[in-house]
């Protein structure tokens, strides 16, 4: 594999645009990859993902909106990290050779949560089938027990992955266990992991802990503030940090007590950028629609 380019920054988890009438909207990712460049200070992103509704796309879409991110994004964007987890083993090995072919940053797979893994060996056995589709491509797991069920810990993951999977290159780390993390990178003594948090009303945490980086739905609009933090982070002021962590916080507590996801993601993206999201695609129902 050919040395790659360090990430740095955040990476937007990015929301997948629809017409009101639910196809995908391919002609706003031009005007969202300036947005998120110019206006929020993120150069990398993450496609497909949660926030993208990507388990919610055909494979036909999903592969719309992978092409049309590496175009737009081109001599724009740092890093184009592609989601191809799927619920079954040949759609991920489709998606992995086509994010492949298109020269991606890097590929990450979500744990199949229909019938499950139930322990590591099984995970990793799924992991390594559709990362070996893309050889030369770095690969992260997507770790998300909230939405997948698989508690499998990420740290007992590790333990000789570079074996099975040797472009592993890290994990989107989406759960709010800190011992987990903190034991994962721990064991990364030689640094040679990348550990991208995804719960970004507790990133600060994550950070003191030694994460690498953070990917998530709110540097969509909040970027520019998160980055802020980051600097601050790195200066060292935790005082000032700590600030901005809270504004994050008291912004998420109070929207997360209405009921927040990807719909109201959606309609606050819309809001803050101007660019139409559009709905979201059932079962998720439109914010402005909710009883
Ligand atoms: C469950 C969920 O959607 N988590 C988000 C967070 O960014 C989340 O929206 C944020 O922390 C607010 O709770 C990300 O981890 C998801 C993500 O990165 C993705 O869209 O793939």
């Amino acid at each position: 594999m050919a040395p790659r380019k360090k990430l740095k920054g955040l990476v937007a988890a990015t929301i997948t645009p629809m017409t009101p009438d639910g196809k995908i909207n391919l002609p706003v990712i031009r005007q969202y990859v300036d947005y998120l460049v110019n206006e929020q200070n993120v150069k990398n992103v993450f496609v497909n993902g949660t926030t993208g509704e990507g388990l919610s796309l055909s494979i036909q879409e999903r592969k719309q909106l992978a092409e049309e991110w590496m175009c737009q994004g081109k001599d724009k964007l740092d890093h184009v990290i592609i989601h191809v987890g799927a619920l079954n083993l040949p759609e991920c090995q489709e998606l992995a050779r086509h994010a492949a072919a298109m020269g991606v940053d890097g590929i990450a797979v979500i744990a199949p949560f229909f019938f499950k893994p139930t322990n590591k060996d099984e995970l990793v056995a799924f992991l390594q089938k559709v990362a070996s589709e893309a050889p030369e491509v770095p690969f992260y797991y997507y770790h998300i027990p909230p939405l997948t069920g698989v508690k499998i810990r990420v740290e007992e993951l590790l333990d000789g992955i570079k074996a099975q999977i040797p472009t592993f290159q890290g994990v989107k780390f989406s759960d709010t266990d800190l011992l987990d993390l903190a034991q994962c990178i721990h064991k990364n003594e030689t640094g040679e992991f990348e550990f991208l948090y995804g719960v970004d009303e507790q990133l600060l945490g994550a950070l003191a802990l030694g994460a690498s980086g953070a990917v998530g739905s709110t540097y969509n609009y909040l970027g520019r503030q998160t980055n802020l933090m980051l600097q601050a982070f790195a200066k060292p002021d935790f005082a000032l940090a700590q600030q901005y962590q809270f504004l994050t916080g008291e912004f998420l507590n109070f929207v997360i007590k209405l009921g927040f996801g990807v719909a109201q993601t959606k309609a606050l993206m819309t809001s803050v950028s101007g660019i139409p999201m559009g709905p979201p695609r059932l079962p998720l129902v439109d914010a402005s629609r909710q009883k």
